[in-house]
């Protein structure tokens, strides 16, 4: 393992910002399944053989991914994905514990569009692991329009970023109706109250919800034509078919699938989520003027 090293695996958006963000003060190694035109780009075999890894494929081809291709050396790793499994149900440091010891395993979370991150332009995340040395070995590699915090809530960060996306769909469809910014204040307040009582049946600190993690990526992604997710929702309000909208969006929305995670977790142990449940409602075929009908029932 070449000590020191740090590689980011996948270079979608998220994977190609990060690179950018971590190449300020180190050289950053970069990979993906096929080639792309990046300084630093590398092969997988010389990515896995840093000592620091940054992974940011989707959270549906995470097991796979790790099955196909990881092998433990001792990396430390940061995942920087945000859903949860729609076949299963498990969460994503379930899966990554099946490869990878805990302590050497960190979430990245809070409000970070790509785009931003891409230009150098000033945020906030969250580092969340049961380690806190694991955080403080990741911290230095940051650049400094970049703040971290370290929280030890990875339950409650992974929910508040995988259930967040669920709630910026229905927010483009809200605004895609043009039910005005009442009603929309009204779905993201709600949404916060659900997702953070979906993750306190996980064992998920209440502060998660309310800080970086839970109202920051919130408030940013249901609020902005940037967000994939929102732009699904937007899609979806002028009745376009869920094939041809991500076709068009050509990027993973992960809302898509961690709907159908929510609402099959939320019947499996009976917790109320009625907006994650009408979401995934909606991507099977509901008219989404239907579903603002049910939610508005006293
Ligand atoms: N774009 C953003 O602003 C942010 C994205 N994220 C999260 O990061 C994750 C990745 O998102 P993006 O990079 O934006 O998506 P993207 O759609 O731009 O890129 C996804 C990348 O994953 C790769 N990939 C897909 N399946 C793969 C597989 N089986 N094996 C290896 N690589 C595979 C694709 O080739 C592509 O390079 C998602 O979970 C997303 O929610 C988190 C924070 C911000
Ligand atoms: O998670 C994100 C920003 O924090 C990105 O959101 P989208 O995937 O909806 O674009």
């Amino acid at each position: 393992m070449q000590k020191g090293s740090i590689a980011v695996i996948g270079a979608g958006k998220w994977g190609q910002a990060l690179h950018f963000a971590l190449s300020q003060k180190q050289k950053c190694y970069i990979t993906s399944r096929t080639k792309k035109d990046i300084e630093n780009f590398v092969d997988l075999k010389t990515a896995m053989d840093c000592e620091y890894l940054i992974i940011a494929i989707p959270a549906q081809e995470i097991r796979s991914w790790l099955k196909e291709n990881f092998i433990f050396k001792g990396q430390k790793i940061l995942v920087a994905s945000k859903g949860i499994e729609a076949t299963t149900g498990e969460f994503l440091n379930e899966i990554y514990a099946n490869f990878i010891p805990s302590e050497n395993v960190g979430f990245i979370s809070g409000p970070s569009f790509a785009a931003e991150v891409i230009k150098g332009l000033p945020c906030a995340l969250v580092i969340n692991s049961t380690s806190k040395k694991l955080y403080e070995s990741f911290q230095p590699f940051f650049p400094n329009f970049i703040k971290t915090y370290y929280s030890v809530d990875v339950i409650g960060a992974e929910i508040a970023g995988a259930y967040k996306n669920v709630l910026a769909i229905a927010s483009g469809i809200c605004e895609g109706l043009q039910l005005g910014k009442n009603a929309q204040a009204s779905l993201i307040a709600r949404g916060l109250v659900e997702m953070q009582r979906f993750g306190k049946y996980f064992g998920a600190k209440k502060s998660s919800f309310l800080g970086l993690s839970g109202a920051g990526d919130l408030f940013l992604t249901a609020n902005s034509t940037m967000s994939r997710n929102f732009r699904v929702g937007l899609g979806l309000s002028q009745s376009k078919k869920l094939c041809v909208i991500l076709e068009e969006l050509g990027e993973v929305a992960e809302g898509v699938k961690t709907a159908d995670a929510i609402d099959k977790l939320s019947k499996k142990y009976k917790i109320y989520t009625p907006i994650a449940n009408e979401v995934k409602l909606i991507l099977d075929g509901k008219n989404p003027k239907d579903s603002l009908k049910d939610l508005l029932k006293n």
